[in-house]
Order: structure tokens, then sequence, then C-alpha cells
């Protein structure tokens, strides 16, 4: 479970201060799927620093299965929009999804299981001798979250993930996205900027201001469990809460106060 509390952060440099998150405070429940949606700037990068443990905040806290966050979390694992970036090169397909797992010193056995158990799970059986740079951009993102499994988490942090993928790609990998939560039943907490993913995508949708940022809004997604592209996006239901988050988040830019 995450528990984000009343988290202020608050840079100072010199005489000048920027307030980047005013008051945030939302939980992730175990097991659950949270999308967190809101305008360009509104300190999403600040609060993912902080719950990663790489920025202290200078109020509230953040906690992860109940211990309060003080520097990189062991249970958290995390995915990334530049997955060019976050995968290393030179290093076969195989070697990067193992190198979490040789950091935590687990045994080369436990860890060739681990590595095929993943690259299974996200479709990149046979890849596993592949360079990053050989494969397709929503191949490397597969790898990416290969690697965030395989380390066995139990929240995974997901950041903007498919941003930087064609449609299509993103689409599949949406649906790998809610595949593994399923089978795997880890916490998620998906960052989005697409309003269409957030509600495709979440049990919950929490809509963050702009900046100095605090919770907007939240909406529970009642779309049936089982979901899929094209159904699912046909729901009249779909279109009332994606109406309601676009609401909420053109409110958020004009600064105005959540409405009901
Ligand atoms: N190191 C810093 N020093 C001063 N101000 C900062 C610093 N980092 C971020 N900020 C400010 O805090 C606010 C939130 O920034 P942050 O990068 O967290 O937003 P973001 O939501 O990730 O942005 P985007 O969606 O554009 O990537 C902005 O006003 C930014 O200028």
């Amino acid at each position: 479970m995450l528990e984000v509390s009343s988290l202020n952060k608050v840079y100072r440099s010199g005489a000048r201060e920027v307030e980047a998150l005013r008051d945030l405070t939302f939980t992730v429940d175990s097991g659950e799927l949270v999308c967190l949606v809101g305008p360009s700037g509104c300190g999403k990068t600040t609060l993912l620093r902080c719950i990663a443990g790489l920025l202290e905040p200078s109020a509230g806290k953040v906690r992860l299965d109940g211990r309060e966050v003080s520097g990189p979390p062991p249970g958290l694992a995390m995915v990334f929009q530049e997955y060019g970036r976050s995968l290393f090169p030179w290093m076969s397909v195989r070697d990067n999804v193992e190198l979490p797992l040789k950091q935590r010193k687990i045994a080369r056995h436990r860890r060739t299981t681990l590595v095929q158990d993943a690259l299974d799970a996200v479709g990149l059986t046979g890849t596993e001798s592949a360079y990053p740079w050989q494969l397709s951009g929503g191949m490397q993102q597969r790898v990416a979250i290969a690697r965030a499994i395989a380390y066995e988490p139990s929240t995974l942090l997901m950041d903007e993930p498919f941003a930087a993928v064609d449609a299509q790609t993103r689409a599949d990998l949406e649906d790998l996205v809610r595949a593994l939560w399923q089978r795997l039943e880890v916490t998620v907490l998906f960052i989005t900027h697409d309003i269409d993913e957030a509600v495709y995508l979440g049990q919950r949708v929490v809509m963050l201001s702009s900046s100095p940022t605090v919770v907007q809004d939240e909406i529970t997604v009642d779309l049936p469990p089982a979901r899929d592209q094209l159904h699912t996006r046909a729901d009249p239901r779909f279109t009332e809460l994606r109406t309601h988050v676009y609401e909420q988040i053109q409110a958020a830019k004009r600064g105005a106060g959540a409405s009901s």
C-alpha cells in the first residue's frame, strides 16, 4: 500500500522559493491500479522523486507498505517514459533484466528463472540475447516492464511509460499492464497525461491541480474489470468518465477548485 500524506515540497535556492507541491494526500491500496493525471508542470516529477525516496519532502510523508520512505524503498520498481535511456545499450535483454536482481544478490539459479518468467510474461521469449537497440520502441518498453516485474516489487510506479510509442503499440502495452497487474496482484501507480488512458487502465483516477499541487478530484472507474480496447472505449460510461476527468483537468489549468 502506498500512502502519500500532506506532502509538501518547496524548492529553495537563495532568496527564490518555488512551492511545487502544496498539500498532496492520496492512497493506493495493496493490489490496486490507480492512475494519476494532471496538467503539464503539475509537479509530477517532484512527486515521483519523493515516492522513490530520491527527494526529501519539505513536509508530509510517503509510506510504502507501512514504512516511511527515506531512501529508495526495496519494494518499489519503476518504469519510465524514456526506455531508450533506462536500458543499457551495451547489455543484452537478459542482462538488462537481470541487473537489479544481481544488485539484490539473488542467487544465479533463481535469477535465471525470474528473468525467463518476466520475459515470457511480456511476450519477449526468444529475445534474450538481443540488444535493446535491435528492438522496436514497444519491445524496448516491454524489456523495461520485464525488468521491473522480475524484481518482484510490491509496487510498480509507471511514469508516462507509453508516451513515446505509436498508438497501436500503446494499446497493446496498456492491455499488457492490465493483464500483468491482474496476474501479479501488484500495486500500480500509473502516471499519464492521457485522459483516455487513465480511464481505460485505472480502477481509480486521481486528478492533480496545477502547481502548487493539491488533489483536484478523484473518481472510481466503475467500468467492468474485463476491459478491451474496442468495447470499453465504446461504452457510454467510459465517455462520461473521460468527460468528467477532462473538465476537471481544464478547471485545474484555470486554477479553479474541484467541482462536483
Ligand atoms: N530543482 C528545482 N528548483 C526549483 N524549482 C523547481 C525544481 N524542480 C521543479 N521545480 C518547479 O516545481 C514545479 C513542478 O515541477 P515538476 O518538474 O515536478 O513538474 P512536472 O509535472 O514533472 O512537469 P512536466 O509535466 O512538464 O514534466 C514547476 O513550477 C518547476 O518549475
